[in-house]
């Protein structure tokens, strides 16, 4: 072995038992580090909505394969750099100031364990679907048959100047994402780490000047919500961007942020790759809408169905001890409906669930407002929990953008309070409706136990995976095992609930509601 892997903690390694998945050969890219010179990077899953096969092709499955490894190979330093020579890592927990040991130079190899295998991979598919009719199924071919299979050290400590940015809205565990982010370096021996105020706008606002981060200052920022850096929507152009990070000296980016932050930081991946510059960046999957393909969840988001559920509660107890009571609660969820659907089936409180991927008709005699009639008849109170994409048929089209471009949603919360206000009305029934939005108390809020666990892994994986050499990278959580995988693979559209899903599906059993089209 001629380098060292980035170190990793032995219980986070990918087992290579995996690859023996039976029903196929499926792997998705495995986690940290090599233990070879030249890391291979390789990821499998399935096949995604948007591939075209042509299954009449004998070879259809060896290109599909090719198609796939291309697709997943994660971009590395050595792309450009192709004499980049690592060195061993200074990732060691035992030792108190890393760069010290290496003062009279590094050596040129080392014997290291405990680091993952470059050619560990993670099973992206776990279920051999008998039929593409099963609930849920994912297959790759009509018949559902074929289920594909699936340490050294890039930069001197001393020479990096690592910056930290958070953009798009809030999410609970940024905070704990960055206190691990500026620890990690630190045991590695950075000593320049930077957080940029305001996402990218702090790379081009003349009043705003980065902020000087070590774990004295991340210490206990994970004790509350928000972001100690500030967050914003728009900014600079990408080439300015890169530009402020030539003039700074910033030869690490930690990219914290949903789909456009990531599409943002693969630009700025691409832009130093054109340039030469020898820069990692790395980004972390924040959402609370959950939208990023191929991860089981995103941090923050179990948090925000765990502080859902006051919300739910408070409209339930409203709702039960009204005549004739119907609470309404508006979750964020811009494309997908995860938060409310999962917020709905955690609570068992709520009678209609309503979610972008779902069409509704409100009017007629299986719309909302119909089986609302029915469940002050037969329950004598109901509960609607609904996402804020949902129903947008319903509302008038405004084409209003924020500043990056997001299209602005009408409010689905307050339409469905006036119309069944209206409907009440208009039939002679009494009916006492509150409506709750606690979209933003969801978000801004501390991330729980589960999400803080999460959250450490990832700023902890970030670090590696930039030191590993790695660049133009998203770290996340699949089938319960922690992955790198290339950007644009996690953007090319927002995840969403299935409606086939046996989650969904659950979901209308706990609620109990009819399809209301
Ligand atoms: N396609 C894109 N290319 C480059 N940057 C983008 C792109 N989309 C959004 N951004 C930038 O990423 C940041 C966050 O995007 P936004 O959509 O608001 O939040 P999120 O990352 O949570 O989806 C903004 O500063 C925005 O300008
Ligand atoms: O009011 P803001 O800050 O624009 O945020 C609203 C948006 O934030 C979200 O919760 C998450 O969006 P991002 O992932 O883009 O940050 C959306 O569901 C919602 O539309
Ligand atoms: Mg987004």
């Amino acid at each position: 072995m001629d380098s060292l892997a980035a170190a990793i903690a032995p219980k986070l390694v990918v087992p290579a038992r995996n690859s023996h998945f039976s029903g196929g050969r499926l792997l998705g890219k495995s986690l940290l580090r090599p233990k070879s010179n030249r890391i291979s990077r390789k990821i499998r899953l399935h096949a995604d909505k948007t591939t075209q096969i042509n299954f009449t092709d004998p070879d259809w499955k060896s290109k599909f394969q090719k198609n796939f490894e291309a697709r997943f190979s994660i971009p590395h330093l050595t792309d450009v750099f192709l004499d980049a020579v690592p060195i061993p890592s200074t990732f060691c927990l035992k030792m108190r100031t890393p760069t010290e040991d290496f003062a009279d130079g590094y050596p040129s190899d080392e014997t290291w364990h405990g680091y993952i295998n470059n050619n560990d991979r993670v099973l992206l598919k776990v279920i051999n679907y008998s039929s593409p009719t099963s609930a849920g199924a994912e297959c790759i071919d009509p018949d559902c048959t074929w289920v594909e299979q699936w340490e050294k050290i890039y930069f001197k400590p001393e020479e990096v100047k690592a910056a930290i940015v958070t953009c798009g809205g809030l999410c609970p565990g940024l905070n704990d994402v960055i206190r691990h982010i500026v620890i990690t370096l630190e045991i590695y021996g950075v000593k320049k780490i930077v957080g940029i105020p305001y996402g990218y706008r702090g790379f081009s606002d003349e009043d705003l000047s980065e902020m000087p981060l070590s774990r004295k200052v991340v210490q206990n920022v994970h004790l509350s919500g928000g972001s100690l850096l500030g967050v914003s929507r728009g900014g600079p152009s990408i080439s300015d961007i890169v530009d402020s990070m030539e003039e700074r000296g910033i030869n690490m980016l930690f990219v914290l942020g949903g789909n456009g932050t990531h599409a943002g930081a693969n630009a700025i991946h691409n832009e130093c790759h054109k340039r030469r510059l020898k820069v990692a960046v790395v980004g972390v999957p924040k959402t609370i809408d959950n939208d990023i393909l191929l991860m089981d969840k995103t941090f923050g988001f179990d948090t925000a169905v765990e502080e859902a559920q006051r919300a739910i509660n408070s409209a339930y107890i409203e709702a039960h001890s009204a005549y004739h009571g119907i609470g309404i609660v508006k979750l964020m969820g811009r494309s997908s409906g995860f938060i409310a659907m999962h917020a709905s089936l955690a609570s068992g409180q709520i009678d209609i669930c309503l979610i972008p991927e779902v069409p509704f008709n409100l009017h007629g005699p299986h719309g909302v407002l119909r089986h609302l009639e029915y469940l002050l008849e037969t329950k004598g109170s109901a509960v609607v929990c609904v996402a804020e994409g949902a129903g947008q048929n319903f509302l008038q089209k405004t084409n209003a953008k924020d500043a990056s471009g997001n299209a602005v949603l009408g409010d689905i919360g307050v339409h469905l309070q006036q119309e069944i206000k209206k409907t009440f009305k208009d039939i002679g029934t009494p009916a006492d409706v509150k409506y709750i939005d606690p979209t933003y108390m969801i978000r801004a809020c501390r991330a729980n136990a589960s999400d803080g666990i999460l959250c450490t892994v990832l700023g902890q994986n970030a670090v590696h995976g930039a030191f590993a050499g790695y660049s133009g990278i998203t770290v996340g959580i699949c089938n319960t095992h922690y992955v790198y995988l290339p950007i644009p693979e996690v953007i090319s559209y927002p995840r969403v609930v299935d409606p086939n899903s046996r989650m969904w599906h659950r979901c209308l059993t706990s609620t109990g509601q009819p399809d209301f089209i």
